[in-house]
């Protein structure tokens, strides 16, 4: 089967059937992926970014056959995942982030011996193939050790190793670097880039926005199970170009009515908080004005503020943009 596009998704929905209470259970419908889109080309590393409970897990769940969708289509490869779900399922691998789906008392070398005759992998490529993507993720000389005493960047790398084993030309990375240091993301990042260069295609979704940033060609957005914006990281970044974005340092507790002053305030678009070490970091995203400055200040009056910065607005700026609403449509 030709086409160009390695993932292909037309009006796909999902909706999951629960029960909610004790007492009186009542049956509630989620609908938690309603009507996306996708056309994902081949060798493209996409990234879908999301909020928690945004559908980015179901969507790729029905991208690779785990789970049929409710209506809509989906094809890998030209294959459709609810017709072809073999066919599929063959070009494909998924990993995972977090503690599942590895054998903890075998080591890495069986744990990989194990999906090799799980995945079809002919007995005598099995080794080879194995050498080779150890090498590929950086666990060469660590696969005799039982997995119990891997760390979680290492157990990463043998997931990635695990859904590389029957060459998947579709890959699903679902947060890789869930709870993994800088340094091991950072590892991390190149066997995916790598993976990349090598002419695999690959469905990220991460929570780090500097790793989709770094990676991605190109990144959709999704929340509340739809589409919001999609466009490369530049693009992406450039819809909130146009706005200022204003930093300022508090030593006290900011509140929820000080975050709404700043929202009531003309020309300011979105205002977020984060704690720093022993800060507050206020964000305001402001369109460019003379006056910013000081209503900011004005706001945040009786709190003892500190240095205040602007700088270029980043891929995070740009993704709360778009999930709170100040910035729509196709970049
Ligand atoms: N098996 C299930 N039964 C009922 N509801 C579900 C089920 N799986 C997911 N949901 C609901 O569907 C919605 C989308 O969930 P999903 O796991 O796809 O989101 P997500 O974007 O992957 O979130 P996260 O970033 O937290 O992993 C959520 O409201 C979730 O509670």
């Amino acid at each position: 089967m030709t086409t160009d596009l390695a993932i292909e998704a037309e009006n796909l929905a999902r909706s999951y059937r629960t029960r909610t209470g004790w007492l009186r259970p009542q049956r509630k419908t989620i609908e938690a992926v309603r009507g996306v889109h996708l056309a994902v080309g081949r060798g493209e590393l996409f990234g879908l970014l999301g909020p928690n409970g945004a559908g980015k897990t179901t969507t790729i769940k029905m991208l690779n056959t785990l789970l049929l969708p409710t209506s809509g289509t989906a094809r890998i490869l030209g294959y459709d995942v609810a017709r072809d779900a073999l066919e599929v399922r063959r070009r494909i691998g998924y990993v995972f982030g977090g503690d599942r789906g590895l054998y903890e008392r075998l080591s890495a070398l069986d744990n990989l011996r194990y999906f090799a005759e799980l995945y079809g992998v002919e007995p005598r490529e099995q080794l080879p193939r194995i050498q080779e993507l150890l090498e590929t993720v950086g666990l060469s000389g660590r696969e005799k050790e039982r997995v119990e005493g891997y760390s979680r960047g290492m157990r990463q790398k043998l997931h990635i190793a695990r859904g590389l084993l029957h060459r998947p030309q579709v890959l699903f990375l679902d947060e890789p670097s869930i709870g993994v240091d800088p340094a091991a993301a950072r590892e991390l990042r190149r066997v995916v880039a790598d993976l990349v260069a090598g002419g695999t295609t690959v469905l990220l979704t991460t929570h780090y926005m500097a790793e989709a940033d770094e990676l991605c060609d190109r990144i959709a957005v999704i929340a509340s199970g739809t589409l919001r914006a999609e466009g490369t990281p530049a693009e992406l970044k450039d819809r909130v170009r146009k706005l200022d974005v204003l930093e300022v340092e508090v030593h006290d507790a900011v509140g929820p009515e000080h975050l709404q002053r700043l929202r009531d305030t003309a020309g300011i678009e979105q205002a977020t908080v984060e704690t720093s070490g022993t800060v507050d970091v206020v964000t305001v995203h402001a369109r460019p004005s003379h006056g910013t400055h000081a209503a900011v200040l004005a706001a945040l009056a009786d709190l003892r503020t500190g240095k205040v910065t602007t700088r270029e607005p980043t891929l995070e700026d740009a993704y709360l943009s778009i999930i709170n609403g100040t910035t729509t449509g196709s970049a």
